[in-house]
């Protein structure tokens, strides 16, 4: 396991996930809770397709790690009627791969293309004539006789979903009719996944447990799943199997996620800032020796929810923590130039959270 998988609060799929995935995920849109904008776009675009008898337009999911992505696509073809073929970019290697999906749909159907900003660019053009006019444009043999064939495809719908939309060619995503971007869920509604999946797994939970792991959730469906199987295993054995806040903040408490669904390495970090480098500016080589982790850890698995819910800033000297963390420990910044630093940036006056 990767570090960052290992953390309880990731972001990203675990094995352990994958095994309950199937029980919880909404199948239809009614139970795709939180996403108002994209839901109520959905309910329009789906019943309008099926009631032409057409294929729904190209679709284009993208967002964060666990915010609902791949459930989406799954329930657009069961609220379709069609069925779902699921690939990913990093898999179609060559042109053939993609060809041999494309030729085996029926009308209508879906092909999922999970991590679509990874597609090879053979198998891009041959993605192009497909998605725009149903045609596929192959070339069979090598050299000499080498010829080219058109096949027509049967309508179908590509869904393509991604991590990094802004890593997709602009001819790529110009051939989407529908795009839809998924936000972070704020506690409500992960309040509502969470009782949802509960009663699913069986387990008793009153709102208020319910709430207490929707805040530590970092606004991510899976996150709140997990959290939720792990409370569950805590009060299965050191309660009476019910969860109500108490317990899950004792679990949770145990678990070493805290109220902002920081965990450990989170901790680390920015006790680290504050306690080492007097609050910042420190650069992220000193920082990542400072807190014995690579350099490319620091950056692309720890920092990522910090920026975004404000704990540091970046500057050009280097990381900064801001007022909301010198509050979240109960500290008290000495050092007036990381101060300077935080009242004078752009940032400091918006402090992003997730919560409503
Ligand atoms: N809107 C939602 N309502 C209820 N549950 C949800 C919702 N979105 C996601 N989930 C739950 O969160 C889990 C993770 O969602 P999903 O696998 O669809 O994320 P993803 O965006 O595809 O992630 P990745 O980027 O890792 O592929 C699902 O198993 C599902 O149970
Ligand atoms: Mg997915």
């Amino acid at each position: 396991m990767s570090i960052e998988t290992d953390r309880i609060i990731s972001p990203l799929s675990s094995t352990d996930d994958r095994a309950v995935d199937k029980a919880i995920r909404p199948q239809r849109l009614a139970d795709y809770t939180g996403q108002p904008r994209v839901r109520e776009q959905m309910e329009i675009f789906i019943p309008a397709a099926k009631a032409r008898g057409e294929a729904l337009d190209h679709v284009l999911i993208f967002g964060p790690p666990g915010l609902g992505k791949t459930t989406l696509s799954h329930i657009i073809a069961n609220e379709m009627g069609v069925n779902l073929r699921q690939t990913s970019g990093p898999v179609l290697e060559k042109a053939g791969d993609l060809a041999a999906l494309l030729t085996n749909l029926e009308p209508n159907d879906v092909l999922f293309i999970d991590e679509i900003h990874r597609l090879s660019p053979v198998v891009e053009e041959i993605l192009y004539p497909a998605m725009e006019d149903f045609q596929l444009d192959i070339i069979i043999g090598e050299g000499p006789s080498a010829r080219s064939i058109k096949l027509d495809l049967p309508p179908f719908t590509l869904i393509g979903a991604t991590t990094r939309a802004g890593l997709l060619t602009s001819p790529l995503r110009d051939r989407f009719g529908i795009s839809q971007r998924l936000e972070f869920y704020n506690n409500v509604d992960l309040a509502a996944i969470v009782t949802r999946a509960a009663h699913i797994l069986n387990v008793t939970i009153d709102d208020a447990g319910a709430m207490e792991i929707a805040k530590r959730a970092r606004g991510t469906p899976r996150i709140a799943n997990r959290l939720l199987r792990r409370v569950r295993d805590y009060v299965q054995v050191k309660a009476d199997g019910k969860i109500n806040q108490a317990v899950a903040y004792k679990a949770l408490d145990l678990l070493n996620v805290d109220i902002y669904g920081l965990d450990m390495m989170d901790r680390k970090l920015l006790l680290s800032i504050m306690q080492k480098f007097d609050g910042g500016p420190v650069g992220v080589d000193t920082l990542a020796a400072a807190i014995g982790d690579e350099r490319g850890t620091v950056e692309e698995v720890i920092e990522p929810y910090l920026l975004q819910q404000g704990f540091i800033m970046r500057t050009p000297r280097g990381r900064v923590v801001t007022r909301l963390t010198w509050q979240h420990f109960g500290l008290t910044p000495q050092n007036p130039i990381a101060l300077d630093l935080i009242d004078n940036s752009a940032d400091s006056s918006q402090l992003k959270t997730n919560t409503p």
